[in-house]
């Protein structure tokens, strides 16, 4: 699908879902289109012209590789859920059941008329709850367990039960969507073996829907797979405060790799997905995404896939001990003071880290312990007191290279509180403060050229942080005749690629979200200077 001129058509059983988008049940209004797992796209050549081809394999199962040689920013694919529905633990609970967004409090809220669950009004616009859905609901009058916040928990796992339940839904309602659903992988061989995680799911999950609700027609094991399906599948939707999981019937088949070569957005009323190339890939290639923090260190990181996705990831980061040369796990020596400490064997993960100039070693338990203290150091300052960070990171200076994840970290939170909150307005900011917002910006940059190479968001978000520093600094420096103006011109000319690049990557995000806010501010910035 290059460059959005080669797009796929949903060419066929493109049908109408029984129920509609809207939760009083216009049938008037935006009707639901349902996606049967085929490629729809905004224009128009065929599915058959599908960017991704599904190989299979003994260490990724199915994953997608590149139909042909595609561009940066390419679009491979793009398509509405299968299935969507409120997160696990979600703190904002009561939350709309169409679209996510938090109701305050159970008593006061909005009910659909129908079945008389949560609503955020009479006009949501959520295509979620559909009339199938608010019929099996009011049928089995359910709502009655959706009426009091006197236990947050309890409320907090009736939400988490409503996505598994409208994937158990598909089985009447629609056969082959069921079909599709049914293809994913659950693990529930792996995660039947996991006492923590399968007693939880039963307690949690099958009791309620078989025993509270007395939905005796969906059978334990079924409940248990679509529980896995959705754990190891689900991709996380919407924002901060309306965030929404949602499996999707052809992006679930992209394998993970700690270096992505993927990015994807979602529309922030329909969740639509749009995954594109951050750069550009040739036919073959493995398409992936990560399903892990990239800022984050190698033993953190595998840890997570392992305890989430159940596999050991062996991609080439987590095979070299320096993480691609980025150093994002590195440490610092206490005992030569200027070696660093690596792991000896990095997809082991019990084996001894040791230093490469002295060879002074620490268990990898010691290791995890420390990264840990030292992550939750860092998270208990609270996001927004910059001497507080700033403190931080001159403590363990010594401790951790200048690229550690932790650093990163720490460096993300200041590049973006410098310059945005009181008492560091950006033109209140010394010259001092100016260097050190534009430094942390250009550290994370040349991690994130490693580790997120291309046109990943962060990229585009951090080359925008970066510009206004610079561009502040030189202005002055122009102003106080510290710098030629020939100087200006050829510093200028970086800060007109700086926001231009930002642009490039952001404004692919969805309108309405904070990153397309920076594209379009990036956009005004070029074109004031340029005239
Ligand atoms: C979202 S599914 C991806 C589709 C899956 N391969 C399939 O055939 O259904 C995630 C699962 O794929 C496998 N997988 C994905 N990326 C992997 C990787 N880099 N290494 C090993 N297994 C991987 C794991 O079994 C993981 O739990």
């Amino acid at each position: 699908m290059p460059n959005n001129k080669n797009k796929h058509k949903h060419k066929h059983n493109k049908k109408k879902n029984s129920g509609n988008n809207n939760n009083e049940h216009d049938d008037d209004v935006n009707v639901v289109k349902v996606d049967d797992g085929d490629i729809i796209n905004d224009s128009g050549s065929d599915t058959q012209n599908k960017a991704y081809n599904v190989e299979i394999s003994d260490i990724f199962g199915r994953y997608l590789v590149c139909s042909r040689d595609l561009l940066a920013s390419e679009i491979i694919i793009q398509q509405k859920p299968l299935v969507i529905g409120p997160i696990a633990n979600c703190e904002n609970v009561p939350v709309c059941i169409g679209c996510y967004r938090p109701l305050g409090t159970m008593n006061e809220c909005y009910r659909c008329t129908g079945c008389q669950f949560p609503l955020c009004g009479k006009h949501c616009k959520s295509v979620d709850h559909t009339k199938d859905e608010c019929s099996f609901f009011k049928d089995n009058n359910l709502a009655k367990y959706l009426h009091k916040d006197d236990n947050i928990i309890e409320l907090q796992h009736d939400y988490e039960t409503i996505i598994i339940l409208r994937c158990l839904m598909l089985k009447s309602s629609s056969q082959q969507l069921w079909e599709k659903l049914n293809e994913m992988e659950s693990h529930c061989d792996i995660r039947k073996r996991i006492p923590e995680l399968w007693e939880r799911n039963e307690k949690t999950i099958v009791n309620r829907i078989r025993n509270k609700w007395n939905l005796l027609q969906f059978s334990t094991e079924e409940i248990h797979r679509m529980c896995g399906i959705l754990e190891v599948n689900c991709f996380e939707v919407g924002s901060n405060s309306t965030t929404a999981r949602a499996l999707f019937s052809e992006a679930f088949l992209m394998c993970h790799d700690c270096v992505p070569n993927t990015n994807h957005t979602d529309d922030p009323i329909t969740h639509e997905l749009i995954v594109r190339t951050t750069k550009p890939l040739k036919k073959g290639e493995i398409i992936s995404l990560s399903y892990a923090y990239t800022l984050q260190g190698t033993l953190k990181r595998r840890q997570h896939l392992h305890d989430s996705k159940f596999f050991w990831c062996t991609c080439e980061r987590c095979k070299t001990s320096d993480e691609l040369g980025s150093h994002a796990s590195s440490l610092i020596c206490p005992k030569c003071t200027h070696g660093l400490i690596l792991s000896t064997s990095p997809l082991n993960e019990n084996a001894e880290w040791r230093c490469h100039k002295c060879n002074f070693t620490l268990s990898a338990m010691f290791v995890m312990n420390l990264v840990t203290r030292l992550y939750d150091e860092l998270d208990s300052l609270g996001g927004n007191d910059i001497n507080q960070i700033e403190t931080f990171i001159e403590k363990y200076s010594k401790t951790l290279h200048k690229n550690h994840y932790i650093f990163l970290s720490a460096k993300h939170s200041l590049c973006q509180l410098y310059g945005k909150i009181d008492g560091f307005l950006i033109n209140e900011l010394s010259v001092a403060q100016l260097r050190r917002k534009e430094t942390y910006c250009r550290d994370l940059l040349e991690v994130i050229d490693v580790l997120e190479p291309g046109s990943s968001r962060l990229r585009g978000v951090i080359l925008y942080e970066l510009h206004a520093p610079v561009m502040i600094q030189i202005t002055r420096e122009l102003q106080m005749g510290k710098i030629k103006n020939s100087d200006f011109k050829r510093q200028l000319r970086e800060v007109i690629q700086i926001l231009q690049d930002s642009y490039d990557i952001l404004r692919h995000e969805p309108n309405g979200s904070q990153e397309y806010e920076m594209a379009v501010a990036a956009k005004s910035a070029l074109m004031s200077i340029k005239s």
